[in-house]
């Protein structure tokens, strides 16, 4: 493991190509401090073509696409009286590399390969969900390694999943912009387990919130990975993850700014962002870990009666930020 030494706050980058049980050990305890860890790739996982590919797709998006929200929306609708300056579009479930909803005109070339690209995300995530288990000592006698997998078993029956794209356009002169108050991405945590973020070199902006309120600069490259192939894979624990263990695991309120030097003019942002959920089902039971035990009776998942399913927890989320059948 290594420290991103650079600007702001130091968020671990960790080599998951070969884990061990220290590896797990290690993603527990940055999921622990910070809720973001940086996941080296140099291709043992999700190959850099398979990532250059998805982000060329995703730079065919443009805001004349008829299925973009207008006028623009923010994830901070609490704080903030006007939209994020970005277009997303979010793919749900793919069943057989079939999208389960309309894709627009631009992204039906690319069903197969986003579908294809799902599924990637999918098995990272639920490497990474093992070696949570393992770094939380999870007993084989309550399922062990395996605890999250099977409650994220796509097989077993629908989820919140999501693949996001997103575009963040460059600001024109005549741009309607207010300075210091307008924002790409308004100040938000996720709703899931954990989410996969993809950024491409040298289009910076994400920046978390560190205690006591301070915000800080995520780089996309971190000094120690700025030889590989591909730019870390950033990983941050959803809402419902830090929840099920009682807030041992942190969910981060993050945000994306314009850089300084996009204030005017400046380059589109582009990024990929994939959210995995447990199975809709899925009974949020305390996660059986002793680091967790002496936790239990604060905010996070009771047992007994008054247990949730995922997807019951998720619409208390989206119902908290933006009333009943908002979407995030
Ligand atoms: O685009 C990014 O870098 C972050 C996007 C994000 O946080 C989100 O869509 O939830
Ligand atoms: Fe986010």
């Amino acid at each position: 493991m290594s420290l991103s030494t650079e600007l702001g706050v130091q968020i671990p980058v960790i080599d998951i190509a070969n884990p061990t049980l220290k590896t797990g050990e290690e993603l527990v305890d940055a999921a622990a401090r910070y809720g973001f860890v940086f996941i080296r790739n140099q291709g043992s996982d999700i190959s850099p073509p398979e990532i250059d590919k998805t982000f060329e797709t995703v730079s065919t998006l443009r805001l004349d696409i008829p299925q973009f929200p207008k006028p623009r929306k923010t994830l901070d609708p609490k704080n903030q009286r006007r939209g994020d300056f970005k277009e997303a579009f979010n793919l749900g479930e793919f069943h057989g590399g079939k999208a389960q909803q309309p894709l627009p005109d631009v992204l039906i070339p690319h069903e197969a390969e986003l579908g294809h690209f799902t599924d990637r995300c999918h098995e990272l995530c639920m490497k990474i969900l093992r070696l949570f288990a393992l770094g939380l000592k999870i007993s084989p006698d309550d399922g062990g390694e395996d605890w999250f997998l099977s409650r994220h078993d796509t097989s077993r029956g629908p989820s919140g999943s999501i693949l996001r794209l997103l575009h963040y356009p460059a600001l024109l002169d005549d741009a309607d912009y207010i300075p210091d108050v307008d924002i790409r991405a308004g100040a938000h945590s996720d709703y899931g387990s954990i989410t996969l973020l993809f950024q491409l070199p040298g289009q910076p902006g994400l920046e978390i919130l560190t205690p006591p309120s301070t915000w800080s600069p995520v780089p996309v490259s971190p000094l120690t990975t700025a030889s590989d192939p591909s730019p870390p894979i950033l990983v941050n624990i959803g809402d419902l993850l830090s929840y099920w263990t009682n807030g041992l695991l942190k969910s981060t309120v993050h945000r994306v700014v314009f850089p300084p030097e996009a204030r005017r003019g400046g380059e589109d942002r582009y990024s990929v962002a994939y959210f995995c959920h447990p199975v809709n089902d899925t009974k949020l039971v305390p996660v059986p870990s002793e680091a967790i035990k002496g936790l239990i009776g604060g905010d996070g998942a009771a047992g007994g009666a008054d247990v949730m399913t995922a997807d019951e927890y998720l619409k208390s989320r989206l119902a908290a930020t933006y009333g009943w059948g908002g979407k995030k």
